[in-house]
């Protein structure tokens, strides 16, 4: 049942909104102020809330915002006093879903609410489709089919449940850091920390205090000890990605770890313990790197304990599809767009991609085909100029139709991220300068 929170100080609005709610089917709840509407939320998962703008301890207005932060799913309506738009205006500006006047709206107040709801249904399923794809991989979620990659699944599945450390190897994109958060969660350390660093954004003096932490006073502006992602993530797992890149200075502090358990912080004389699992990734060739002087020989022994190697997609074209198809629907819900499918020249075209960048470049692709797709189906006009198109949706444009394509193009970017020209700029692959050219240029409001 769908459940509607009603925050007013008078008792009868409250009452008579109660009832016609009710009525239509709705559990409903009412408080009189906006804490007790904090600690309700707090308790009771609210679908929409219909809100009066001013109550004793606030302005709904304000709250509408806290609300967006706190409860991204909900939806809430503002009860505005008669002949006061700019409160409901605002309280849109600040993520309300609509706003109508007191008294006199009251044969709306029900038509709203459903088109409310049908939005939180949206939310709540992008909220599920981004944790999917997000940071709460479990092999479940882990997509294909194909027999290298369901080999590598059950090498991992076997593991999950020992305090072994792993070796994940394989190309960027290929999925390292989703199988390391799967291996996790199906571990007994999985209620635990999981802290991911990659090893090759940090100068040497910051990794260093990233992994191990501070003593205070161990540098300039270490004024108090400060623990590092080891000492966080204790009795669960760390997973140090890029681990290749890690300097040799480093890469001793972290053969004793794996050792004994122990670290020196920065500045610290006394070793600190933990228990920590440690899952690692590259995408170098380790035992070159020995060879070439950069990585420590004996570490490699005692990281490489469990090799998991992750297929390239051009090694599972068979996968292709399934994983398009996923990214697809994950698309089309974001940006509440309808396209159910591909041609099949598209996916032909996929399939013959050398996709260097692998899943994350699938992702990519898929995210920008979505942008450009005039209708149901995606056709191979919204690939980027590098996928071999060898079909009859081919033709040659003229330079005219060239910067008529582009200007659509642009339009289509900009409509899709809502006018942010930073992030236009950064899907187009342009600079925001270059963005701003073509926007005098092609007239583009
Ligand atoms: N099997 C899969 N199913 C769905 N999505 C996946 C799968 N594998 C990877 N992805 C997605 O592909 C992208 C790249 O994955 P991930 O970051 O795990 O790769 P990686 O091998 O760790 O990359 P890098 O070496 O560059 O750090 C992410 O967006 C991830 O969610």
């Amino acid at each position: 049942m769908n459940t509607i929170l009603i925050i007013d100080d008078e008792e009868k609005i409250r009452g008579l909104l109660s009832r016609i709610l009710s009525l239509e089917g709705f559990e409903v709840f009412q408080v009189g102020d906006l804490k007790s509407a904090l600690k309700k939320l707090e308790r009771t998962e609210i679908d929409v809330i219909v809100c009066d703008v001013k109550l004793p301890d606030g302005s709904g207005v304000d709250f509408s915002k806290i609300l967006k932060e706190k409860h991204p799913a909900t939806e809430t309506i503002m009860l505005t006093a008669f002949g006061n738009i700019p409160d409901g205006v605002q309280a849109i500006k600040n993520g309300a879903f609509d706003y109508i006047t007191k008294g006199d709206d009251n044969n709306k107040i029900i038509p709203l609410i459903y088109k409310a709801l049908e939005k939180v249904k949206l939310n709540k399923r992008i909220f599920n489709l981004e944790k999917q794809l997000g940071n709460r991989f479990s092999f479940d979620s882990i997509i294909g089919k194909s027999k290298i990659l369901k080999a590598a699944i059950e090498d991992a599945e076997k593991v999950a449940n020992t305090d072994a450390t792993v070796l994940l190897t394989g190309e960027t994109g290929t999925g390292k850091e989703v199988f390391a958060q799967a291996i996790h969660n199906s571990s007994s350390r999985s209620k635990q920390n999981f802290i991911a660093i990659n090893c090759s954004a940090f100068s040497k003096e910051l990794l260093e205090n990233e992994l191990f932490g501070h003593k205070a006073g161990a540098f300039t502006g270490a004024v108090k000890d400060s623990k590092g992602i080891f000492e966080e993530a204790n009795n669960g797992t760390v997973f140090l990605d890029e681990l290749g890149e890690m300097p040799l200075d480093l890469q001793a502090k972290l053969l004793r770890v794996l050792e004994s358990g122990e670290f020196l912080k920065v500045g610290d004389s006394k070793p600190t313990k933990v228990d920590v699992r440690i899952i690692a990734a590259t995408n170098r060739d380790l035992p070159s790197e020995i060879k070439a002087g950069n990585f420590r020989e004996d570490l490699y022994y005692r990281i490489n304990i469990f090799n998991i190697i992750l297929p390239a997609l051009r090694d599972r074209i068979s996968d292709i599809e399934i994983l398009a198809d996923y990214f697809l629907r994950f698309f089309s819900a974001k940006s509440s767009r309808k396209i159910t499918s591909f041609s099949e020249d598209y996916l032909n075209s996929l399939k013959q991609h050398s996709w260097k960048g692998n899943i994350r470049e699938l992702r990519n692709v898929i995210e920008r085909s979505v942008i450009l797709a005039d209708g149901e189906t995606l056709n191979t006009n919204t690939l980027p100029s590098d996928f071999k198109i060898q079909n009859s949706e081919v033709k040659i444009m003229s330079a005219f139709e060239l910067s008529s394509a582009e200007k659509i193009h642009i339009q289509r970017v900009l409509n899709y991220t809502n006018g942010n020209k930073t992030e236009t700029a950064k899907l187009l692959n342009i600079a925001l300068t270059t963005l701003y050219r073509k926007i005098d240029e092609y007239k583009i409001s």
